[in-house]
């Protein structure tokens, strides 16, 4: 629509922005509700102070998602729209998520039912058939990367995309749950890590708990490559789910199976919502 394009041609400044409250802290600094004032578009504003990013030495990493984050355009991948800068920090411009954080919606469910875990699943995967069709691998699905908009649909949210090949171990904090084996052991991989980390969460949203939890940081990792798959008794899952995560979760990457093939799914087909909407 106009004003959206009219938000990403411009040269941007904080004066640009009527500020509201804040909605939490990203890894680098505060997201704030703004309203762009001659449009009056709702984004939301993410502050990263640049001291921060420099010491982390990210800032060219945060450059090249920022570059890919903004060329992307589908339903399920939040927008950026632009970004500034100042003395201090970075300003990205960005979709406004009116649902806010998966992850905070799923610790308070526990778990997800088997039809809001399927149409969740299957709107991903055609997030991720679109990324993968601009080359574009994820290497960073899980529920803390996930925002919901205002109809209930999900939308990936984190910067951490990667173009092509996989550039730098991502050895920053964060869990290692989601790492599919050949992260973990650090080979070459492709699109179809993606894949993995998909199995994984669809794991998660099912019984409440990633695969391959362990306390110990070497235990997950062991438990990872040697793909220790176990289905809890509780809470009861259908075979058809298990028979989709155990055809994901698959050490040899090009085993797994492909994106488009889990849209045909039976478990996706029966339980997925066609609007890629869970409506309760
Ligand atoms: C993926 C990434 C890793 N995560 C993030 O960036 C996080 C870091 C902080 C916020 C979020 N970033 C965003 N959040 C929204 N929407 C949103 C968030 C939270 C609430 C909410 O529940 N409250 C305000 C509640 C309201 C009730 N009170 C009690 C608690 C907070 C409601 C709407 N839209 C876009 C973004 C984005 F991404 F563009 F910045």
């Amino acid at each position: 629509s106009s004003e959206v394009t009219a938000v990403e041609k411009r040269r941007w400044t904080l004066n640009d922005f009527d500020i509201g409250k804040p909605l939490g802290r990203g890894k680098f600094g505060h997201v704030y509700l703004a309203r762009e004032k001659r449009s009056n578009h709702i984004v939301a504003l993410k502050v990263l102070f640049k001291s921060q990013l420099k010491q982390s030495q990210v800032e060219h990493q945060l450059r090249r998602e920022v570059e890919i984050q903004s060329h992307l355009r589908h339903p399920n991948i939040l927008r950026l729209y632009g970004y500034f800068y100042d003395q201090k920090r970075v300003y990205l411009i960005l979709e406004y998520a009116a649902k806010g954080e998966l992850y905070k919606e799923l610790q308070k469910c526990k778990y997800f039912s088997e039809r809001r875990s399927a149409t969740y699943v299957a709107s991903l995967a055609r997030a991720l058939i679109y990324c993968h069709g601009k080359h574009v691998i994820h290497r960073d699905i899980k529920p803390e990367n996930l925002l919901v908009g205002a109809q209930g649909e999900l939308k990936i949210a984190d910067f951490g995309w990667s173009v092509h090949t996989f550039n730098r171990r991502r050895t920053m904090c964060g869990t290692l749950d989601y790492l599919p084996p050949e992260m973990v052991e650090s080979v070459e991989h492709d699109a179809s890590v993606d894949i993995w980390s998909l199995g994984v969460l669809c794991y998660e949203f099912l019984y409440g708990v990633p695969p391959f939890e362990a306390k110990e940081h070497s235990d997950t990792y062991r438990r990872i490559v040697q793909v220790d798959l176990k289905f809890p008794p509780k809470p009861i899952i259908s075979s058809s789910a298990k028979d989709l995560i155990s055809q994901m979760l698959v050490k040899d990457s090009s085993q797994r199976m492909p994106l488009h093939k889990l849209l045909e799914h039976p478990w996706i087909v029966q339980n997925a919502d066609p609007s890629g909407v869970y409506r309760g």
